[in-house]
C-alpha cells in the first residue's frame, strides 16, 4: 500500500426517523459488512463500515440517543451520550422540513456540555427532497447560530443526494492510522446473509454438540413492508434426514425457540419488527457445494 490509511468511528445522531438508517445503508453501500454483529467494541455497537479511499470509516450506535422510547429529553440524551463524544466525528441529521425541534435543541445543548473541545460535528440536513431550496438556507443558517458546526450538507438520504460529498468529507476528517478491520473482513456481505448467520448462531447455541455440522440456513425471501416491519423467510439446510427431527425438536419446539431467539436478534440488528418463518429441508448434496458456502459468507474450516 502506498498512501496513508485513515481509520475512525463516526457516530450519526439526530432524532428518531431523522434518517440515520437509511443514511447508513447509503453510505455503506446496499451491503452492510458482516462484521457489523460479530465485533464487539468497547465503545458502541457497529453499525457498518464504509471503504472511501485508503480510509476506513467505521459508524457506530448510540442506542439511547438512537431509538428513545418517546421524546429525547435532556436526560435521555445524556446517558446515551458517551458513545458519541468517543466517536472521531458526529454527524447530526436534522429533518429540513421538520427544522430546529425541540429534540434537535434539545441534542444541540447536549453537545454543548458533553462534546470534547476539538471534536468535529458535522450538520446533515437531511430529506431536501421534501422542501424548497430558499427554505434550506435559512434552516442551515439557523442551525449554524445555535451550534458551531464543523461543515455544513444539504442531503437526502434516500435519493442518494449530496451523500457521497459527506462520505467524502468524512474520510478526509479522520485520523491517519491504520484500520480497524482486515480488508477481507468487512467483504460486504447482503443483509440477506447477515440475516441467515444469525439464525445459524442461534441453532448452534440450541443445539450444541448435537447439531449436525452439516447444516446451512438461507435466507430465500425478504419483504420490508409498508406497516414498517420485514417478513422473513428462511430454510434451515440439513444433510440427512434423521438431522432434520433433531432441527426441529418435539413437537417442533427447538425449531420455534430458535426462531424466537434469531427473530429478536434480526429485529433488533434492523431496528425494526420482523416475522421470521423458518423451514427445514433436506438437501443430501449441499456440502458438495462450495459456491453455495462463499456465497452466504461461511468460512469452512477443519474443525467447524
Ligand atoms: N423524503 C425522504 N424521506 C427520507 C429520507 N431519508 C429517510 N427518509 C425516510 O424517513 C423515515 C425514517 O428513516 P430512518 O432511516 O428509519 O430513520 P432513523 O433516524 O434511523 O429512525 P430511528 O431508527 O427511529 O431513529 C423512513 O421512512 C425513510 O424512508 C430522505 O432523504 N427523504
Amino acid at each position: 500500500m502506498t498512501d496513508t490509511t485513515r481509520a475512525g468511528f463516526v457516530a450519526l445522531i439526530g432524532e428518531p426517523n431523522a434518517g440515520k438508517s437509511t443514511l447508513l445503508n447509503r453510505m455503506v453501500g446496499a451491503k452492510v459488512s458482516i462484521v457489523t454483529h460479530k465485533v464487539q467494541t468497547t465503545r458502541a455497537r457497529i453499525r457498518g463500515v464504509a471503504m472511501e479511499g485508503e480510509t476506513q470509516i467505521v459508524f457506530v450506535d448510540t442506542p439511547g440517543l438512537f431509538r428513545p422510547r418517546r421524546r429525547l429529553d435532556r436526560a435521555m440524551v445524556a446517558a446515551a451520550w458517551g458513545g458519541a463524544a468517543d466517536a472521531d466525528v458526529i454527524v447530526l441529521l436534522v429533518e429540513a422540513h421538520r427544522g430546529l425541534t425541540e429534540g434537535t435543541q434539545a441534542i444541540i445543548d447536549a453537545m454543548r456540555d458533553r462534546i470534547p473541545q476539538g471534536q468535529a460535528v458535522a450538520l446533515a440536513i437531511n430529506k431536501i427532497d421534501r422542501v424548497k431550496a430558499e427554505v434550506l438556507l435559512g434552516l442551515a443558517q439557523e442551525l449554524n447560530a445555535a451550534f458551531p458546526f464543523a461543515e455544513t450538507f444539504m442531503i437526502s438520504a434516500e435519493k442518494g443526494y449530496g451523500v457521497d460529498k459527506l462520505r467524502q468529507w468524512l474520510a478526509g476528517v479522520l485520523p491517519e492510522g491504520p484500520w480497524f478491520y482486515p480488508e477481507d473482513q468487512i467483504a460486504d456481505v447482503p443483509m440477506r446473509a447477515i440475516a441467515a448467520e444469525i439464525t445459524r448462531e442461534k441453532l448452534t447455541l440450541r443445539l450444541h454438540e448435537e447439531l449436525p455440522y452439516q447444516l446451512t440456513v438461507e435466507t430465500e425471501a425478504w419483504e420490508d413492508r409498508p406497516d414498517g416491519s420485514t417478513r422473513i423467510d428462511q430454510v434451515v439446510y440439513v444433510a440427512r434426514d434423521g438431522h432434520k427431527g433433531i432441527v426441529l425438536g418435539n413437537k417442533g419446539e427447538t425449531i420455534k425457540q430458535i426462531g424466537q431467539a434469531a427473530r429478536a436478534e434480526i429485529a433488533a440488528f434492523l431496528e425494526r419488527p420482523v416475522h421470521l418463518f423458518l423451514q427445514v429441508k433436506v438437501r443430501p448434496n449441499w456440502l458438495e457445494e462450495p459456491e453455495r458456502y462463499s456465497e452466504m459468507g461461511l468460512d469452512f474450516k477443519d474443525g467447524d
